[in-house]
Order: structure tokens, then sequence, then C-alpha cells
């Protein structure tokens, strides 16, 4: 097959002359001069080859094909810097090349995409796109029709596109409409809507599958489909934390050469019912309280957290409660041993084979029957009680514009595991220097009243048992999700967030301990601290306080490669000026 593939020949790009060699997996083109020297070389791996079309063709700002019967042209991935993030950016690079006669122009372009075809098994033919055209700046239709869809057309992808007219519309139609033949789930815009994904795709797949999503000890079956992210939102945390850049020409490179990001999922449960799944953040206190104060401002759109965020921090409030949680494997890896998951990490491969033991391919999504926990012990359950300033679960970094490293900068993407940080009461100042480190590099848990541990379960109450009466055991007996199950969880996420807020409000019963704790600038705000916080889930506030979490170790996979060391850009493929200049910096 390999040699089938290898073609060499001379290849002329403008006025220069090359050598050009296609090996299996490599596109390699070196300038020689008069003297036949062999000059710089230029390489791109077949994988990041985006299109190979016949004539002199041009697609930005617009399509432009100059139908010459030499001439074909190889457009590709080139990466650049991406200034201030840590990942790097994707430009689709272009190179013209001229061929001494048809017949082995004809040849190039054949052998090219024979490659394609056989080195890049995932990449779509056929998506299906969700636009938000109210997420974020509000610019999800501009973005997808004028970045995203010539790129998608130049790679050959057909696509049924759906600009949404109301939330949970694209998760309500992953649940029930036909979705034959699409070999991926694209959405443009915020963490909301690939919340919509993320629940339409894994409640279609347990329902195929004949699973109980209630039941947290349920091992679920992973989604078939990927899921492709085109940033448009207010905080796009899911692409950051997966892409390292926001930026919609590098996600949809990410989507066209088929890349696969396998991605943990937390299931939060109450009173043996799942209330949503989460990716990135479930989060008691501070950013519950944040959440809920921003979306009485959701018309100052992105802004609306930062204000929001003052507000919640200048109310100085904390609450009290009980977390216990099951400690992961310590001697896998620690979310403080100051590593970063990156492309290629091989923390999660090794929970790869550990989560799908008996795939060749270790992550294949059709081994119908694996256990991720069953050569584990389950391990013995740890408890706290005390007040908080926030309680969060992260299952990925959450890294994001406003955190660049994220809420826990070690955190893994797909090892199975999430991240819990116990954040104790504390002055106000002490608080704010938490929350400040989240901004640079400093380490956010190397202060006295934070903790961290890597975890695979949690559970929250209150103290005593202030709220609900029914409580969650994993592996405990649990009802089965049908219509009227459904849909008393989706009335209860449409109502049950309001109609919980008001009662809290009401409720407003402030203990002793805490009115010593809180009047710093409660006058802001007119009314005592309320007692109890609310969750903040991916940006949704749950109807509940005690609530059951279960990370489920690789359950979706995403068109993206996890963060690419920006520091390995000299072992980038296309050379550019930029590859000089690390190169001379990493010397
Ligand atoms: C002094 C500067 C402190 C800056 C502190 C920055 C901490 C930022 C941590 C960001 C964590 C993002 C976690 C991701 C959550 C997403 O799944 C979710 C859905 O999009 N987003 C939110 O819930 C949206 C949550 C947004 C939370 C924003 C919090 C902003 C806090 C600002 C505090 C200012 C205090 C100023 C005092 C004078
Ligand atoms: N046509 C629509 N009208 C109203 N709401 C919609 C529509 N389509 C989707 N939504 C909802 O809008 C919410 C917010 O959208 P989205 O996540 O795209 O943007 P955002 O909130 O600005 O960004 P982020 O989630 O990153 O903070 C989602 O929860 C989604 O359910
Ligand atoms: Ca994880």
């Amino acid at each position: 097959m390999e040699t089938d593939l290898r073609l060499e020949s001379s290849l002329w790009v403008g006025n220069k002359r090359y050598l050009a060699v296609l090996t299996g997996w490599h596109f390699k083109w070196t300038e020689v001069d008069k003297k036949n020297r062999q000059k710089k070389t230029f390489s791109v791996p077949v994988a990041e080859v985006v299109g190979v079309e016949e004539g002199r063709v041009e697609i930005l700002p617009q399509k432009l094909v100059e139908d010459t019967d030499k001439d074909f042209t190889v457009f590709y991935v080139k990466r650049s810097s991406s200034g201030g993030s840590y990942g790097l950016l994707w430009r689709l690079g272009r190179t013209q090349f001229s061929c001494p006669s048809r017949v082995l122009r004809d040849q190039w372009i054949n052998h090219l995409r024979s490659a394609l075809k056989t080195h890049s098994p995932l990449r779509p033919h056929r998506l299906l796109v969700f636009v938000n055209p109210f997420g974020g700046k509000r610019k999800g239709r501009q973005i997808y029709h004028s970045l995203v869809a010539p790129l998608f057309e130049l790679a050959g992808i057909s696509s049924h596109v759906i600009v949404t007219e109301r939330a949970n519309q694209a998760r309500d139609h992953l649940l029930k409409k036909d979705l034959t033949g699409f070999d991926g789930v694209v959405c443009v815009g915020g963490d909301g809507m690939f919340s919509e994904i993320l629940h339409g795709l894994i409640g279609r797949t347990q329902q195929e599958a004949g699973l109980c999503e209630n039941d947290p000890a349920v091992t679920l079956q992973p989604c078939p489909l990927h899921i492709g992210i085109i940033p448009a939102g207010s905080t796009d945390c899911v692409c950051h934390a997966t892409v390292g850049v926001i930026d919609p020409v590098t996600s949809a490179l990410h989507i066209i050469i088929g890349d696969s990001q396998p991605l943990d999922v937390c299931s939060v449960h109450h009173a043996s019912a799942l209330v949503r799944y989460s990716v990135s953040l479930v989060g008691y206190g501070f950013y519950g309280d944040v959440l809920a104060e921003s979306e009485k401002h959701r018309w100052m759109g992105p802004l609306r957290y930062d204000y929001s965020g003052t507000m919640v921090y200048l109310s100085n409030r904390s609450y009290s409660g009980v977390v216990q949680y099951l400690p992961a494997d310590p001697l896998l890896s620690s979310p403080r041993d100051k590593t970063r998951c990156l492309s290629g990490c091989s923390v999660c491969s090794r929970s790869t084979e550990k989560l799908f033991p008996n795939t060749s391919d270790s992550g294949s999504l059709y081994s119908s029957h694996y256990s991720q926990f069953s050569t584990d012990s389950e391990g013995e359950w740890v408890s706290v009680e005390g007040r908080f300033r926030c309680v969060s679960l992260t299952c990925m970094s959450s890294s994001c514009a406003r955190s660049p490293l994220g809420l826990s900068p070690s955190a893994h993407l797909a090892d199975g595991t999430g991240d819990l940080i116990l954040v104790w009461d504390t002055h106000p100042l002490a608080f704010l220097k938490f929350l400040y480190r989240h901004t640079s590099t400093e380490d956010q848990f190397d202060l006295p009243f934070v903790e961290v541990h890597r975890v695979k379960a949690v559970r929250f109450s209150l103290p005593g048992g202030r709220e609900e009466e029914g409580h969650e055991e994993i592996g405990g007996s649990s009802s089965r999700i049908d219509e009227e199950e459904r849909a008393r969880v989706d009335a209860v996420s449409r109502n049950g967030s309001q109609q919980h807020l008001a009662e809290r409000d009401m409720r407003q019963e402030v203990t002793n301990e805490q009115k010593t704790a809180t009047p710093f600038l409660c006058g802001l705000c007119c009314k005592k601290a309320p007692a109890v916080s609310v969750w903040n889930c991916d940006g949704e506030i749950l109807p509940f306080t005690e609530i059951l979490c279960k990370i489920h170790g690789q359950l979706v996979r995403l068109y993206a490669r996890g963060i690419e060391d920006g520091a390995a850009i000299h072992n980038c493929t296309v050379e550019t000026d930029e590859c000089e200049r690390r190169r001379v910096l990493n010397k």
C-alpha cells in the first residue's frame, strides 16, 4: 500500500524547481538550485492536507480557479503562534505546483487524494451543523458562512445546516430525528450550545443501547458521532481547553482533518435521577452565585460575568456543606504535579488502555461492553464538612480567556477523573488572591485555605440533611428513563431554576456563624445573604442543592487533538518565519 502511493518527480512553484516526494505519510518538496544543490525543504503530513484541486486555485477572500492543465494546488494546515494563548493557531496553507505534463499532474492529484483516504480514516464526509444566532456577540451565522463553510466545501464535506430558532432545538433534534449518514455534529456557539449537543448525543446513544442514564453506577455507552465546536459564545471554555485557542478557522481545520480527542463527562444526579451532564464546571458557592447574578444581566453580553463576578465578590458569601469524594488512584497522576495535558498526553493514553482494554485501537467507539472501573475496587469515600467560599468539580482544566491555565491547570481531558477544588471560608482579600491567581501562572492551590483532590465521584449535601428527603447511592436502585421521566427532568430544568432561586431568596436564613463572616459590603445588595447557594453546571443553574456527581471516562469524542505545545512549533510541518524564530528561541 505504502509503495503504491509513493511518487517522486520534479515540480515547479513559481520559477523555482523542487524535488517533490510523496511517501505514505508525508508530502515533501525540496528546492533544487541550478547546480542541483538541495536547499529548503517543505513537508506536510498527509493527514494535514485539506484538499487537492486541479489548476491554480484560491479560496480566500473568494474562490478563484484558473483551469490550467499542468497545474495543481495543494491546501494544507499551516501553524502560527497564537500571540497570548497557549495553543497554536491553524491557518489554511496553499501551494500551487506546475508539472511538465498533464499526465504527471493527474498522477500527482490521484496519488495525493488516495493517500488522504488511506491515512485519514476519521475525516468527516457529512456533518450536521447547528448554528446559534444569539450566542456570544451574536455572530454565529456570519462566522459559519464566511469562515467555515468555504473550508468545508474545499474539503468536500457536505453539511446540513440548521440555524436554531429556540433553546434546546439542537438537543431535541439529536434525541429524536434520523441521524443516519452523519459522521459528526458541529455546533457554532458557546458552551451552552455545546452542552445541548452533549445532552442530545449522550441521551440518544443510551436510548439506542437500552441503558438507564439515571443510575450513576451504569457504564454509559460512548457516543459514535464526533462533536465539532466552532467557537461563537461568551466563554467558549470547552473549545479553549481542548484546542488551546478560540479561533473558528483553527477549529474548522481540526474538524476537516478528522482529529479525534476523547473527553471525560460528569453525570450529575439528584434523588436517583439524572439532572445534567457536565464537562467543564460543576460549581457551588462563588461560581453558582456569579451565574445566578449574571442571568439578570444577559443584555451585557460576555461582560455580564465580570460585572456579576465583582458584585458577588463584594457580597462576600460563604456556605456550609458536606462534601464526600471518591479519590482517584494517586499513583497515576495528581492535580498538583505541575504537568499539563497536551496533545498526545501520556496520562490520557494510559487511561484509554485501562478504559478500553480489549480493543487494539484503544478507544474504539464500537466496543459495546467495557467496564470503566471493573479492575478498580471502588475505594473509600472521604467526607469533609464546613463552610466554603466555593466547591468546584472540573473534568478538564476549564481554561478560558479569563483564566488561560484554567480552574485546574493539571487536569486531564480524558483520564476518567475530575478535580475537586475546595475553597474554605477565608478573609475576603485572601479569596481575592485565590481568584487573581487564575489569571496568571501562580499556583492557586498553594494557599492554606484551598484543597484540590483528583476524584472519580463527589456527593454534596447540606449539614443535617436540610434540603431534600431523597438521597442517591452509586449502585442503588434507580428508575427507568422513559418519556415521562424525561419530561419531568425537562420541566425541572426549565422551571426549577427560577423556582429554586426564588425559594432560596425567600429563605434567607443566616446562621450566627454566617453573620459574623459576611458583613463586608453586604449593604450593596441590601439583603441578608442566603444560607444556600446554587450549582453552576457548565453555565446552567441546577434546580437542586444535594447532588451526586460521577465521572465517565472518555464518553464523547471531539474533532480536536488537545493543546499543541507552542514551544514545539519548530517541529512543525511547513517552514514559516515563525518556525525559524521559535527554533532560535528554543536553542
Ligand atoms: C481580580 C480578578 C479575578 C479574576 C478571576 C477569574 C477567575 C476565572 C475563572 C474562570 C472559570 C471558568 C469556568 C468555566 C465555566 C464554564 O463552564 C461556564 C459555561 O461557559 N461559564 C460560566 O459559568 C461563567 C463563569 C464565569 C466566572 C467569571 C468570574 C469572574 C470573576 C471576577 C471577579 C472579580 C473580583 C473583583 C474584585 C474587585
Ligand atoms: N435560537 C435560539 N434562541 C434562544 N436561545 C438559544 C437559541 N439557540 C440556542 N440557544 C440557547 O442559548 C444558550 C447560550 O448559547 P451559547 O452557549 O451559544 O452562547 P453564550 O451563552 O453566549 O456562550 P457561553 O455558553 O460560552 O457562555 C444555550 O444554552 C442554548 O441552549
Ligand atoms: Ca479528566
